[in-house]
Protein backbone atom coordinates (compact mmCIF):
# COMPACT_ATOMS: atom_id res chain seq x y z
CA UNK A 1 0.00 0.00 0.00
CA UNK A 2 1.50 4.02 -0.87
CA UNK A 3 0.80 6.62 1.02
CA UNK A 4 0.58 10.04 -0.98
CA UNK A 5 2.62 11.82 1.67
CA UNK A 6 5.58 9.94 -0.25
CA UNK A 7 6.31 12.28 -3.20
CA UNK A 8 9.55 10.79 -3.68
CA UNK A 9 11.67 7.46 -3.80
CA UNK A 10 15.60 7.26 -2.05
CA UNK A 11 16.99 3.59 -3.27
CA UNK A 12 19.40 2.18 -1.21
CA UNK A 13 21.69 -0.80 -2.50
CA UNK A 14 23.78 -3.21 -0.25
CA UNK A 15 26.71 -1.70 -1.58
CA UNK A 16 25.88 2.16 -0.27
CA UNK A 17 24.33 0.88 2.72
CA UNK A 18 27.42 -0.90 3.54
CA UNK A 19 29.18 2.18 3.02
CA UNK A 20 27.02 4.59 5.19
CA UNK A 21 26.80 2.23 7.76
CA UNK A 22 30.56 2.08 7.83
CA UNK A 23 30.88 6.02 7.79
CA UNK A 24 28.66 5.94 10.99
CA UNK A 25 31.36 4.08 12.54
CA UNK A 26 33.94 6.42 11.87
CA UNK A 27 31.76 8.48 14.21
CA UNK A 28 31.14 5.91 16.96
CA UNK A 29 34.64 3.77 16.90
CA UNK A 30 36.44 6.13 19.89
CA UNK A 31 33.36 5.16 22.18
CA UNK A 32 33.07 2.35 24.47
CA UNK A 33 29.71 0.30 24.65
CA UNK A 34 28.75 -2.35 26.81
CA UNK A 35 26.56 -3.29 23.96
CA UNK A 36 24.15 -2.95 21.08
CA UNK A 37 20.40 -2.41 21.01
CA UNK A 38 18.73 -3.08 17.34
CA UNK A 39 15.43 -2.02 16.85
CA UNK A 40 13.63 -4.88 14.88
CA UNK A 41 13.62 -5.63 12.26
CA UNK A 42 15.38 -2.42 10.06
CA UNK A 43 17.54 -1.73 12.78
CA UNK A 44 19.04 -5.59 12.68
CA UNK A 45 21.40 -5.36 9.57
CA UNK A 46 22.62 -1.88 10.42
CA UNK A 47 23.12 -3.39 13.71
CA UNK A 48 25.15 -6.57 12.63
CA UNK A 49 27.49 -3.96 10.47
CA UNK A 50 28.43 -2.13 13.49
CA UNK A 51 28.56 -4.74 15.66
CA UNK A 52 31.18 -6.00 13.12
CA UNK A 53 33.46 -2.51 12.65
CA UNK A 54 33.17 -1.44 16.45
CA UNK A 55 34.10 -5.81 18.01
CA UNK A 56 30.68 -5.52 19.87
CA UNK A 57 29.48 -9.22 20.60
CA UNK A 58 26.53 -8.48 23.02
CA UNK A 59 23.29 -7.68 20.57
CA UNK A 60 20.03 -7.26 22.18
CA UNK A 61 16.43 -6.34 20.27
CA UNK A 62 13.52 -4.26 20.87
CA UNK A 63 10.95 -5.77 18.85
CA UNK A 64 8.25 -2.71 17.55
CA UNK A 65 6.23 -2.93 14.49
CA UNK A 66 4.68 0.83 13.57
CA UNK A 67 3.85 0.56 9.58
CA UNK A 68 2.58 -1.93 7.28
CA UNK A 69 4.63 -1.29 3.82
CA UNK A 70 3.80 3.04 3.62
CA UNK A 71 0.83 2.79 6.00
CA UNK A 72 1.55 3.62 9.45
CA UNK A 73 -0.45 2.19 12.52
CA UNK A 74 -0.28 1.37 15.93
CA UNK A 75 2.54 0.67 17.82
CA UNK A 76 2.96 -2.38 18.62
CA UNK A 77 6.25 -3.57 21.14
CA UNK A 78 6.79 -7.04 21.25
CA UNK A 79 9.72 -6.99 23.45
CA UNK A 80 11.62 -4.29 25.23
CA UNK A 81 15.11 -4.83 27.32
CA UNK A 82 15.25 -4.87 31.42
CA UNK A 83 17.84 -1.72 31.73
CA UNK A 84 17.70 1.84 31.00
CA UNK A 85 20.18 1.79 28.37
CA UNK A 86 22.92 2.99 29.70
CA UNK A 87 26.48 2.43 28.18
CA UNK A 88 24.61 1.08 25.15
CA UNK A 89 24.43 1.33 21.49
CA UNK A 90 20.61 1.80 20.33
CA UNK A 91 20.57 0.97 16.58
CA UNK A 92 17.84 1.44 14.00
CA UNK A 93 17.70 1.77 9.99
CA UNK A 94 15.87 5.37 10.02
CA UNK A 95 13.70 7.66 11.76
CA UNK A 96 10.69 8.76 9.70
CA UNK A 97 7.77 10.66 12.37
CA UNK A 98 9.52 9.80 15.16
CA UNK A 99 6.63 7.49 17.16
CA UNK A 100 9.10 4.60 17.09
CA UNK A 101 11.83 6.33 18.25
CA UNK A 102 10.10 7.96 20.61
CA UNK A 103 8.53 5.25 22.15
CA UNK A 104 12.42 3.39 22.39
CA UNK A 105 13.57 6.50 23.73
CA UNK A 106 11.16 6.07 26.98
CA UNK A 107 12.30 2.87 27.55
CA UNK A 108 16.46 3.46 26.96
CA UNK A 109 16.65 6.98 28.04
CA UNK A 110 20.32 6.83 28.65
CA UNK A 111 20.77 4.89 25.42
CA UNK A 112 23.33 6.47 22.60
CA UNK A 113 20.90 6.46 19.78
CA UNK A 114 22.00 6.36 16.26
CA UNK A 115 19.87 5.95 12.86
CA UNK A 116 21.75 5.56 9.38
CA UNK A 117 19.59 7.85 7.43
CA UNK A 118 16.59 10.76 9.37
CA UNK A 119 14.07 12.76 8.23
CA UNK A 120 13.53 16.07 9.47
CA UNK A 121 10.68 15.62 12.17
CA UNK A 122 12.26 12.51 13.70
CA UNK A 123 16.10 13.85 13.77
CA UNK A 124 15.95 15.54 16.98
CA UNK A 125 14.77 12.13 18.67
CA UNK A 126 18.49 10.50 17.73
CA UNK A 127 21.55 11.18 19.07
CA UNK A 128 23.57 10.19 15.53
CA UNK A 129 22.25 9.78 12.27
CA UNK A 130 24.58 9.71 8.87
CA UNK A 131 22.52 11.13 6.21
CA UNK A 132 19.33 12.83 6.01
CA UNK A 133 16.70 12.62 3.77
CA UNK A 134 13.54 14.65 2.82
CA UNK A 135 10.20 14.26 4.77
CA UNK A 136 8.23 13.34 1.50
CA UNK A 137 10.88 10.60 0.49
CA UNK A 138 10.08 6.69 0.96
CA UNK A 139 13.13 5.38 1.48
CA UNK A 140 14.11 1.84 -0.50
CA UNK A 141 15.65 -0.63 1.44
CA UNK A 142 17.75 -3.28 -0.90
CA UNK A 143 15.85 -5.95 1.65
CA UNK A 144 12.75 -4.74 0.08
CA UNK A 145 13.97 -5.31 -3.29
CA UNK A 146 14.44 -7.43 -6.09
CA UNK A 147 15.62 -7.31 -9.87
CA UNK A 148 13.00 -6.74 -12.28
CA UNK A 149 13.63 -6.87 -16.40
CA UNK A 150 13.36 -3.15 -17.28
CA UNK A 151 11.79 -2.76 -21.38
CA UNK A 152 14.54 -0.39 -23.44
CA UNK A 153 13.32 3.22 -23.51
CA UNK A 154 12.69 3.55 -26.85
CA UNK A 155 9.98 0.55 -26.49
CA UNK A 156 8.30 2.59 -23.19
CA UNK A 157 7.95 6.01 -24.98
CA UNK A 158 7.08 4.22 -28.53
CA UNK A 159 4.45 1.63 -27.58
CA UNK A 160 3.68 1.64 -24.15
CA UNK A 161 1.91 -1.76 -22.50
CA UNK A 162 -0.01 0.23 -20.42
O1 LIG B 1 9.90 7.31 12.73
P1 LIG B 1 8.76 6.40 12.42
O2 LIG B 1 7.67 7.10 11.65
O3 LIG B 1 8.21 5.69 13.62
O4 LIG B 1 9.30 5.29 11.40
C1 LIG B 1 10.55 4.65 11.55
C2 LIG B 1 10.39 3.18 11.82
O5 LIG B 1 9.62 2.56 10.78
C3 LIG B 1 10.31 1.43 10.26
O6 LIG B 1 10.02 0.28 11.02
P2 LIG B 1 8.68 -0.59 10.77
O7 LIG B 1 7.67 -0.27 11.81
O8 LIG B 1 8.26 -0.46 9.34
O9 LIG B 1 9.12 -2.08 11.04
P3 LIG B 1 10.35 -2.90 10.45
O10 LIG B 1 11.58 -2.28 11.04
O11 LIG B 1 10.11 -4.28 10.93
O12 LIG B 1 10.33 -2.77 8.95
C4 LIG B 1 11.77 1.80 10.46
O13 LIG B 1 12.57 0.61 10.51
C5 LIG B 1 11.76 2.51 11.78
O14 LIG B 1 11.87 1.60 12.87
O1 LIG C 1 11.42 1.14 4.28
C1 LIG C 1 11.03 2.18 4.86
N1 LIG C 1 11.29 3.40 4.32
C2 LIG C 1 10.88 4.58 4.88
O2 LIG C 1 11.14 5.67 4.35
C3 LIG C 1 10.17 4.46 6.11
N2 LIG C 1 9.61 5.39 6.94
C4 LIG C 1 9.06 4.70 7.96
N3 LIG C 1 9.24 3.38 7.79
C5 LIG C 1 9.93 3.20 6.64
N4 LIG C 1 10.36 2.07 6.04
MG1 LIG D 1 11.71 -0.51 12.18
Amino acid sequence: MTDNRYQHHFTVSWDQLHRDVRSLCHQLVERDFKGIVAITRGGLIPAALIARELDIRLIDTVCIKSYDEQAQGKLDVMKGVDHDGDGWLLVDDLVDTGKTARAVREMLPKAHFVTVYAKPEGRPLVDQYLTEVAQDCWIEFPWDLGHAYVEPLVNQIRSPKS
